[in-house]
């Protein structure tokens, strides 16, 4: 696959297998900048596994992976952050002990000499830690938070540590956001403020990669839709094309899937 200007991420035949489970089975898509794409397919299709592999959690079986034309297949997770690749992770991933704002700042430690935990215990970075506080508190401010800054991460309910994670990718500065699942979880009226949110982030000059199964949400927000079966790409397109193909109703149906039988709608 050629990589061009209008491609931020290329992947390129694509696969992960955990023993003989083929969860990301020869899968190449392409993600174009300033854009809302959307990784669909009924429980179990690779999604997550797809989203892990992108950010270097689990390493390819096959394939590569390039952002900007920079071939990342073998970078580690702290350098694809570097390079503008964040994320946010189905199951919340939170110091639930620290504040909301110290978590959001942890989003920074990669772009930052000292890190969250030197600075708040080494004076010399001081400084650069107030800067990384300032910009901590806009995330904050952005997603909507600014008022519980200071409260441990643990005591806000599920909705706001959502948006908390969003907060913390969106402080390291990203080019690319994954975003896993974000609505779980989330009530219908935390979802439209959501779907806000995610048009305001693409706002900024972010690209987003949405895994989700909400598919009102999907289907309202995003530009570009890939779906996934047992580990395959089944079909791409704008959520009018992926809506009706037939392959697609087949993939949900086969399951059962009541949440998956939505994308028929
Ligand atoms: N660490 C792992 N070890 C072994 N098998 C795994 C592992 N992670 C995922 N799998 C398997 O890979 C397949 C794809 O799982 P994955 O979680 O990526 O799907 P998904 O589309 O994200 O599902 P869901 O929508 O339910 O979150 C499944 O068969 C799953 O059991």
């Amino acid at each position: 696959m050629s990589v061009t200007g209008d491609v931020l991420l290329a992947v390129d035949g694509l696969s992960k297998h955990f023993g003989g489970v083929k969860a990301v089975d020869d899968v190449s898509l392409e993600i174009a900048p300033g854009r809302i794409c959307s990784l669909i397919g009924p429980n179990g299709s690779g999604k997550s596994t797809l989203i892990n592999v992108l950010s270097g959690l689990y390493g390819a079986t096959r394939g590569s992976i390039s952002l900007l034309g920079q071939d990342i297949t073998r970078r580690r997770p702290d350098e694809r952050v570097r390079l503008g690749l964040a994320r946010t992770f189905q199951n919340i991933r939170l110091f639930k002990g620290l504040s909301v704002l110290e978590n959001v700042m942890t989003g920074q430690h990669c772009r930052t000499s000292s890190g969250l935990f030197r600075a708040l215990l080494h004076p010399a970075s001081r400084r650069e830690e107030a800067a990384t506080r300032k910009r901590a508190l806009r995330e904050l401010e952005f997603v909507g938070l600014p008022d519980v800054a200071a409260a441990p991460a643990g005591s806000l309910a599920y909705g706001r540590q959502r948006l908390v994670e969003i907060a913390r990718a969106l402080a390291s500065d990203p080019t690319l956001l994954l975003l896993d699942e974000p609505a779980a979880g989330l009530n219908p009226h935390e979802t439209e403020a959501l779907d806000r949110t995610l048009r305001q982030i693409v706002g900024r000059g972010i690209t987003v990669l949405l895994v989700e199964h909400d598919m009102n949400l999907v289907m309202g927000v995003s530009d570009h839709i890939t779906v996934l079966n047992f580990g395959r790409k089944i079909s791409a397109g704008t959520p009018e094309q992926v809506q009706a193909d037939p392959g697609v109703i087949e993939a949900y149906l086969g399951t059962g899937d009541a949440r998956g039988a939505d994308a028929q709608r």
